[in-house]
């Protein structure tokens, strides 16, 4: 088989080589293997001498690889072609081939490179792409994470994983994410489970748990790994994933999931931004309730709303009286707190249903959805004069105020924005008008 004029140290030398040098005979079986296939597939020659090839093949690449065999048997010489094996270890190994067809010997030669390497490399590089391109385009978090779970699970052990994210206010650790491998809910015993991603976002730094702590239904022999999300220097949460029971992930694996966490710290940041400015876009940000801009887009609603199923609607506009004194005398910080005061207790007054904003300053305006008469708005009038007008304790001091009040009812008093408004505008300096004038 290997004779030349040194032909007795040839199989030492084919030993030598990293690549595996295999015979197979006509019938798929293993006639020879050179050492190096121990290396590769963790078997010696001796284990695999005799048997079959296809044996050791992962299932799905057998079919091909008959057809590929076919070929070098039909005396084409082939290389380049690539198929899986299984690992003594049960990992797959990646092998590339270069084979011919021996017709003087009827065997099959092929010498085989294990390129998992390379391959689990491409694989990576795929998945950061991939990674990247996801955490860019997904519209919100849950589409994000399953994508990002659906690519990773292809690379590195994964039974399960979950998201925590800290509320950036109340400091508060909630889990926004949680699934096993098929999607369905990760039970995870959130109490452990807090406790554990604090430790790690306090930390700064990945944490191993090997106990089955953490999963409500898990057994001791798990493995967990966290990651602290960090975006901006600030630690914003952390990525818990469920491994493989007694394996730790390896050098590479973390590397990729290092780089996994920091995308999704920057997508999270990213959702967190875009509410923070939606909201400042739509809210008053001293009492929380919706500005001009966001109550323009609710008259529009409302009224076409009322035109639409022919009902009644109502705008109350509501200014403090003498505001500009508590300013002048108490300081802004006590105006300030009354106009918080006044807001929460305006919003005690309606429905969940109707809006109340503050268009700026100590102006307010209530829009009373689906009305009955329009002395419903009247009574809603009368409740908010008596709310505003009882003390408010400002700590310091204590203060009465007042509210003067302008109703204007759709369809009555007007049919376009532009004229409620006008009207429950003009009625509101009436009402104050007529308090000056009964105060002389
Ligand atoms: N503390 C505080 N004051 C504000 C804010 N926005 C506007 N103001 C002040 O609110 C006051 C509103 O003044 P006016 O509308 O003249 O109110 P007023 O003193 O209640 O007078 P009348 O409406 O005629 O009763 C002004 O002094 C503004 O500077 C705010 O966010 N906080």
């Amino acid at each position: 088989m290997f004779s030349t004029a040194h032909g007795d140290h040839l199989p030492s030398l084919v030993d030598l080589l990293l690549d595996a040098v295999f015979l197979v005979d006509s019938d798929g079986r293993i006639a020879y293997v050179s050492a190096a296939c121990e290396r590769m597939l963790g078997y010696t020659p001796q284990e695999m001498i005799g048997r079959e090839l296809l044996e050791f093949l992962v299932p799905e690449d057998r079919e091909r690889t008959v057809a590929e065999a076919g070929e070098v048997v039909a005396g084409r010489s082939r290389i380049g072609f690539e198929n899986r094996y299984i690992h003594k270890d049960g990992r797959h190994v990646h092998l590339m081939w270069s084979a011919r067809w021996s017709e003087r010997e009827r065997l099959r030669i092929g010498v085989a490179r294990d390129v998992s390497e390379l391959k689990h490399a491409e694989a990576i590089q795929r998945a950061t792409y991939a990674i990247s391109e996801a955490a860019h385009e997904a519209e919100d978090l849950d589409v994000l994470l399953r994508e990002i779970h659906r690519i990773i699970a292809t690379l590195v052990p994964l039974a399960g994983l979950a998201l925590a994210t800290c509320d950036r206010r109340t400091g508060q650790l909630a889990f926004s994410y949680q699934r096993d491998c098929h999607g369905n809910p990760l039970p995870l015993h959130e109490p452990v489970a807090c406790d554990f991603c604090s430790k790690v976002i306090c930390g700064g730094r990945p944490v191993y748990l090997r106990d089955g702590a953490l999963g409500a239904l898990s057994g001791d022999d798990e493995a967990w790994f966290a990651i602290p999300l960090i975006a901006q220097h600030e630690t914003i949460g952390a990525l818990v994933l469920q491994g493989d029971s007694g394996k730790d992930y390896t050098e590479k694996d973390r590397e990729l999931l290092h780089y996994v966490a920091e995308q999704v710290a920057i997508a999270i940041d990213r959702a967190q931004l875009k509410a923070e400015l939606l909201r400042a876009a739509r809210y008053d940000e001293l009492t929380g309730l919706p500005n001009r801009r966001f109550f323009n887009d609710r008259i529009k609603a409302v009224v076409a709303r009322s035109m639409r199923n022919q009902a009644r609607m109502a705008l109350l506009y509501i200014d403090l009286d003498d505001f500009k004194q508590v300013n002048d005398s108490l300081g802004h910080a006590s105006g300030d707190q009354l106009l918080q005061e006044v807001a929460r207790r305006i919003q005690r007054c309606v429905r969940g249903t109707d809006t109340v904003a503050r268009l700026g300053g100590d102006e307010f305006v209530v829009l009373l959805d689906d009305l009955h008469t329009p002395d419903d708005a009247r009574g809603v009038a009368d409740k908010i004069r008596e709310a505003v007008s009882h003390p408010v304790d400002l700590g310091s001091c204590v203060l009465r105020t007042q509210a003067s009040i302008g109703i204007a009812v759709y369809p009555d008093h007007g049919q376009e924005i532009d004229r409620i408004l006008q009207y429950a505008d003009m009625a509101m300096y009436e009402d104050k008008r007529n308090k000056t004038l009964q105060a002389m």
